[in-house]
């Protein structure tokens, strides 16, 4: 279970985050989204289909991704956020490593914090925790390896199981000791973040290690070159392993499945929810 602000969300089996990138560059989707309207649209769609949460991003994270200036970020995620809010009963989540971001988008409305540079960014762990106390939002703390910019480069790890593991228990023990509740936090191993194919293929085989903190583990890899580069396909070809990918993160003890396509991934966790309850 966990508590978004006023909203809890019981985890009895894996839910559904959809993506919403309001960006000009993101990989998949870049500039579709921009148009606010076509962002509530999106989130309708999203929602109708049966998403928990719709994470909205105004900077690209791909690969090689430059940062985004505050006021540019701001001025792409502000206002779907706060059309979002007015008109859906969704949790919305503001995926974002920048402090004036986390706070003014939960002024409008976000209720989860996903920061793929896991509350890095100075003044962000304050900000988070400063929220975390006084409107019980939560953060996800994803594992990154470098930064977009550079972090496919020459991703190095001895053991990357192990390590990201490692980083989680440090990482989890900061936050708490500046003042986040231990179930105010989800952890991501960051899929595609400062990784090799080899990599995110083990992160994935050994997923349920990542459900020993007893947090909700959030798995993204929809559309990712993980699934691209294994089956040759490209990013609008790559459902299959989307599909896949996710029902294996599901069947390891993911609790959130942070994906594109909401509706075939709802599919999944339909069944998997009747798996669960049948003898
Ligand atoms: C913003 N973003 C892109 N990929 C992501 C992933 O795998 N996890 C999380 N938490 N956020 C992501």
């Amino acid at each position: 279970m966990m508590e978004f602000g006023n909203k809890t969300v019981v985890f009895d089996g894996p839910k559904v985050m959809g993506i919403l990138n309001v960006t000009p560059d993101s990989f998949s989707d870049g500039g579709k989204y921009k148009d606010v309207n076509k962002a509530i649209d999106q989130a309708a769609e999203m929602v109708k289909k049966g998403a928990t949460f719709v994470d909205i991003g105004g900077e690209s994270t791909r690969p090689g991704a430059t940062e985004v200036l505050v006021d540019e970020e701001l001025n792409r995620v502000i206002p779907v956020i706060e059309a979002i809010h007015a008109r859906f009963d969704t949790i919305i989540s503001i995926d974002t490593s920048k402090p004036q971001v986390m706070l003014e988008a939960t002024a409008v409305g976000a209720r989860l914090i996903n920061d793929v540079r896991a509350l890095r960014l100075d003044g962000a762990l304050d900000v988070a925790t400063k929220l975390a106390k006084e409107k019980n939002i939560p953060s996800c703390i994803m594992h990154m390896q470098g930064s977009p910019l550079t972090m496919q480069n020459n991703p190095k790890y001895d053991s990357v199981v192990d390590e990201v593991l490692a980083f989680f228990r440090e990482r989890i023990d900061t936050l708490v000791d500046a003042g986040f509740k231990y179930k105010q936090i989800m952890i991501d191993p960051g899929f595609g973040f400062g990784k090799n194919l080899e990599d995110n293929y083990q992160l994935l085989k050994h997923f349920l290690q990542f459900t020993e903190f007893d947090l909700p583990v959030l798995a993204g890899m929809s559309r990712k070159r993980m699934i691209g580069n294994l089956l040759n396909k490209d990013v609008e070809n790559r459902l299959t392993g989307d599909i896949s990918t996710h029902t294996i993160a599901a069947l390891y003890g993911a609790s959130v499945l942070r994906v594109h396509d909401v509706e075939a991934i709802v599919d999944v966790v339909k069944i998997i929810d009747k798996i669960n309850s049948v003898s």
